[in-house]
C-alpha cells in the first residue's frame, strides 16, 4: 500500500495555500511553525486560523514578516539553509524547491544563478513558506503526489520590474513540463513560490488516482474573490492497487506444458464459470524445447481472487502472472426474437446510444436448430434477420 497525496489546483497555488492545505491534511502546525522558526534569521510570525472563501471553510496559513530593504542572494539563503537546525530531509526538500526558484529567476532575469537576489521581504516569505512546506511533505511521507492541471489566473501584477502580465516568467518557466491553463479568473492564482514547491514535489499530473481519502486539506488564498473559491485542496490517503480498482480488469497468464491435453476444454469452461469474462489458449514452444500452452484469462478486478484460485485448482501451474488493462465496452441489451416458437436471445451493443451490433445467442440458435431439425447455418440466417427487424 502506498500513501499517496493529491492536489486540486484548479484555483492556482501559492506558498501560503500549500502550508494551510497541509495542515488542513493533518499536518500538526507545530511540524510547519517549528521549521519556519529553525530557520528564520529574524522575528517571523505564523498565524494559523480557519477562515472562509467563497463559502468554503479553509485553512489560512500566512506568514508575516517584517519589512525590510535588504536584498539576499541566492548563495546566502542556501547558506541560511544548510546552517540551520532543520531534520536533513526537510533541509534537502527545502534546498531542491528553492533551488528550482533560483534557477527560475535567473533564466527569466538573464543572470547566472548566483546573480539572483531576492528582496528581503519576498526573500524571508519564500523561505518561510519553501521551509514549511518541505517539513509538511516530509511528515506525510507520501510516496506518490499527483496534481490536476494548474490553473494560472489571468490579468497582470505589480512587481518590482513593474508591471507584468500572468502567469508570471517564473511561473512560466517552473511549470514548463506541467499542463497549466489560463484563468479561470482574471487575476494571479499561481505564483513562483508555489509553482516552485509543486514542480519538486509533484510526481504526476492528472486526476484523483484510485485511493482511500483519510484527510483532505483546504489551504485559502490570500484573496476572497467573490464567485471564485480561491482555494487548494489536498487528499491524502491509501492508493489502491490498480488490480484492485473497480473497473479495471486483468489478463492473468500462465505457462503450462504438464497437463494433460485433453482437460483444457473443462478448465476453460471452470474458469468462466469462476468469474472469467473469457478464458483461452495459445500453443507455445516453451524452454527445453516442449510444446506447450499459454492460459490467458481476461477478468474483471473484483472476481480476480476467485479465478487465480481455480486456474490453481484445475491446472498444473504453479504460478502465474497478471497484468491489469482500461476496458473499453458497449453497453449491452438483451432482447428475444420468436423464431418457429423458440426463443432466441440477441444481444444489442451501444454506443452512446446508437447501436454498433446485433448478434443472436449462437447457443440458441443451435438449440433452435435442433429442435426443428434445420441446418445451424439456416436458422441463424433467419434469426439475424427477425433480430435486424426487431430492433429497426
Ligand atoms: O520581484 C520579482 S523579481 C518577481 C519576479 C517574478 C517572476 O516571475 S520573475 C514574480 N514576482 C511576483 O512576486 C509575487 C510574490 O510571489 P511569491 O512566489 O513570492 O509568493 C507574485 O505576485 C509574483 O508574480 C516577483
Ligand atoms: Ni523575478
Amino acid at each position: 500500500m502506498s500513501r499517496v497525496g493529491w492536489f486540486d489546483a484548479s484555483s492556482g497555488i501559492s506558498g501560503d495555500m500549500v502550508l494551510g492545505a497541509l495542515i488542513g491534511a493533518g499536518v500538526p502546525s507545530e511540524v510547519i511553525v517549528g521549521a519556519i522558526v529553525a530557520v528564520a534569521p529574524e522575528p517571523i510570525d505564523v498565524a494559523v486560523e480557519t477562515v472562509t472563501r467563497n463559502g468554503f471553510a479553509a485553512t489560512r496559513c500566512h506568514v508575516e514578516v517584517a519589512d525590510s530593504v535588504t536584498e539576499r542572494s541566492w548563495a546566502s539563503i542556501q547558506e541560511l539553509l544548510q546552517d540551520s537546525a532543520l531534520d536533513a530531509p526537510v533541509r534537502t526538500l527545502a534546498l531542491e524547491i528553492f533551488e528550482r526558484l533560483a534557477w527560475a529567476e535567473a533564466t527569466v532575469h538573464g543572470t547566472g544563478v548566483e546573480g539572483v537576489h531576492f528582496h528581503e521581504v519576498g526573500a524571508l516569505d519564500s523561505i518561510a513558506d519553501i521551509v514549511g512546506a518541505a517539513a509538511g511533505f516530509v511528515h506525510l511521507g507520501l510516496d506518490e503526489v499527483v496534481c490536476t492541471p494548474v490553473a494560472l489566473g489571468g490579468g497582470s501584477v505589480a512587481i518590482a520590474h513593474g508591471r507584468i502580465g500572468v502567469p508570471a516568467p517564473a511561473v512560466v518557466e517552473l511549470l514548463r513540463d506541467a499542463p497549466t491553463y489560463g484563468g479561470p479568473i482574471e487575476r494571479e492564482l499561481t505564483t513562483p513560490t508555489g509553482a516552485a514547491i509543486l514542480a519538486s514535489v509533484v510526481t504526476r499530473y492528472g486526476v484523483q488516482p484510485a485511493m482511500t481519502v483519510d484527510d483532505t486539506g483546504v489551504g485559502a488564498g490570500g484573496a476572497d474573490p467573490e464567485g471564485h473559491a480561491n482555494v487548494l485542496r489536498l487528499s491524502v490517503g491509501t492508493s489502491t492497487p490498480a488490480s484492485e480498482a473497480p473497473g479495471s480488469a486483468l489478463v492473468i497468464e500462465t505457462n503450462v506444458d504438464d497437463l494433460d491435453p485433453r482437460l483444457w476444454p473443462d478448465v476453460i469452461a471452470a474458469l468462466l464459470a469462476a468469474g472469467a469474462a473469457d478464458a483461452w489458449l495459445t500453443p507455445i514452444l516453451m524452454k527445453k524445447g516442449r510444446p506447450a500452452h499459454t492460459l490467458h484469462v481476461l477478468v474483471a478486478a473484483d472476481a480476480a481472487a476467485a479465478v487465480r484460485r481455480e486456474i490453481f485448482r484445475q491446472t498444473s501451474t504453479i504460478g502465474m502472472r497478471e497484468s491489469t488493462f482500461a476496458k473499453h465496452a458497449l453497453d449491452r441489451e438483451l432482447i428475444s426474437v420468436d423464431l418457429d416458437g423458440h426463443r432466441i436471445a440477441v444481444k444489442l451493443a451501444r454506443l452512446d446510444g446508437e447501436l454498433m451490433n446485433v448478434q443472436p445467442e449462437y447457443e440458441d440458435v443451435a438449440a433452435a436448430a435442433r429442435a426443428l431439425d434445420r441446418p445451424i447455418k439456416d436458422v441463424l440466417a433467419e434469426a439475424n434477420v427477425l433480430a435486424r427487424a426487431a430492433t429497426s
